[in-house]
């Protein structure tokens, strides 16, 4: 039996400064940048979590070498890759999509496999498309196999990326290194997730790589050297959330220092998302601050761009004052877990009221009561029931260990961020 994970309640509003670890999304993007690079690079206060871990150790498997360096950053010197290799990608969307177009690049066998809801996450589109592009891949999901011939000719793809943005990210960060890069186009409902592509293109350009997204839906990478990189990795604004949704729901004031001016992470969105709710938000020279308000509005959002603050967002929309609309995350159903049912599984089950729509979410206010959430190995689902427990006597979080995936020790945090709660 899965440990229970008593979510304390706040005695008071929260106050506190919460420092946050490295970003996943840059993280894990950066590894697979530098292991094509022309020479080594260094990764500073790079997200040390199983997402990266296990991105980390692919690269090794491929034959890269990843090194701890001095103050806990990542040192990554290029190899040429080549199998036999077995890649572990966990529940990780990242690695299970970020990796099979490098591993098409590697001499030899790679074989995949991943946690058994991985199996279940949307990866065909990935694997049709490094087919298309010339490689020979035996599979459509996890487990499957890449049997690289140490080169990949590229192209031109058409893919429907409507159920992960990543399809995307994964062919563009290798495709420098195909032999005529690649032109992937998007046909299909609208691609979720945008900024995490902006990421890539932004990352792959300071990389010296050329990338054209003049055009809408469609994305050109010319083929050519990856620069090495010399990193400092952003805080991961979205695994920022649910500590600024503490201030946000205890009437509280937490700041998160090191917030970028100028991001392309998708967690910035939760400035204007917790400002809409009634909170104060404020970004200095500290960091970004907020200040809860003594009673949350209810919202009606499109989060087609932001799905991943999902959970946070509909944890703070149960203890709103009124019927909240979350839109546009009809993908979220392939996420970690299927965030539509399980968000309205687990808040029904504390006396919540939701619905789910064909794209999202509506959930009218209910007074809640404690009692099991499960997690689904989901850790937005984790930290979504701590938020919940600020206010909800009683919550008993199943498997907080599961919030390990991005955030290293959540229930510190979570303490020692309480320690101020007056
Ligand atoms: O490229 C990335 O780093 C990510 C892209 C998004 O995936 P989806 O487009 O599948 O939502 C996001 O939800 C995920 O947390 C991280
Ligand atoms: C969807 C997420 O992760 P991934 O798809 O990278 O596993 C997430 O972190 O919310």
């Amino acid at each position: 039996m899965t440990q229970l994970w008593p979510a304390p309640t706040a005695t008071g509003a929260v106050r506190a400064t919460v420092p946050v670890p490295g970003s996943k999304s840059i993280t894990n993007r950066a590894l697979v940048l530098a292991a094509l690079a022309e020479g080594p690079s260094t990764l500073r206060a790079p997200l040390r979590s199983r997402d990266t871990e296990l991105m980390a150790g692919a690269l090794r498997a491929l034959g890269v070498g990843v090194q701890d360096g001095p103050d806990g950053s990542w040192q990554v010197t290029p190899a040429a890759l080549r199998g036999p290799a077995e890649v572990d990608c966990g529940l990780a969307g990242t690695v299970m999509r970020f990796v099979p177009p490098m591993a098409a690049l590697a001499s030899g066998l790679i074989t995949f496999d991943g946690d058994p809801h991985a199996r279940k996450r949307p990866l065909g589109t990935v694997l049709d498309a490094l087919r298309a592009l010339g490689a020979d891949v035996d599979g459509d999901a996890l487990p499957f196999q890449i049997r690289g011939a140490g080169k990949l000719p590229g192209g031109s793809v058409t893919i429907d990326a409507s159920a992960s943005s990543q399809f995307v990210s994964g062919l563009l960060l290798s495709a420098p290194r195909f032999e005529q890069g690649v032109v992937v186009r998007h046909v299909g409902e609208p691609v979720p997730s945008l900024p995490h592509i902006e990421m890539t293109v932004a990352m792959l350009r300071a990389a010296g790589v050329e990338v054209d997204d003049r055009e809408a839906d469609t994305w050109r990478v010319l083929p050519g050297p990856v620069r090495a990189l010399d990193l400092d990795v952003e805080p991961d604004l979205s695994n920022a959330t649910p500590f600024l949704a503490a201030a946000a729901a205890t009437g509280g004031t937490v700041t998160v220092p090191g917030w970028p001016a100028r991001t392309t992470q998708a967690g910035d969105a939760i400035r204007d998302i917790l400002a809409r709710m009634g909170a104060q938000v404020q970004l200095t020279d500290e960091g970004l601050t907020v200040s809860g308000p003594a009673e949350l509005d209810a919202v009606d959002l499109d989060l087609h761009d932001v799905g991943e603050l999902t959970p946070t967002v509909a944890a703070l929309a149960a203890l709103a004052n009124g019927r909240s609309q979350l839109r546009g995350i009809a993908h979220l159903r392939g996420h970690e877990t299927d965030r539509l049912a399980a968000l309205q599984t687990e808040l029904t089950k504390l006396g919540g009221a939701v619905e789910q729509t064909e794209d999202g979410l509506v959930i009218e206010p209910r007074p809640l009561t404690g009692g099991s959430w499960h997690s689904y190995a989901d850790h937005r689902m984790a930290t979504a029931g701590a938020i919940l427990g600020l206010r909800v006597p009683g919550v008993l979080v199943e498997d907080i260990a599961t919030t390990g995936k991005t955030i290293p020790d959540f229930p510190g945090m979570w303490s020692a961020m309480l320690g101020g709660a007056v």
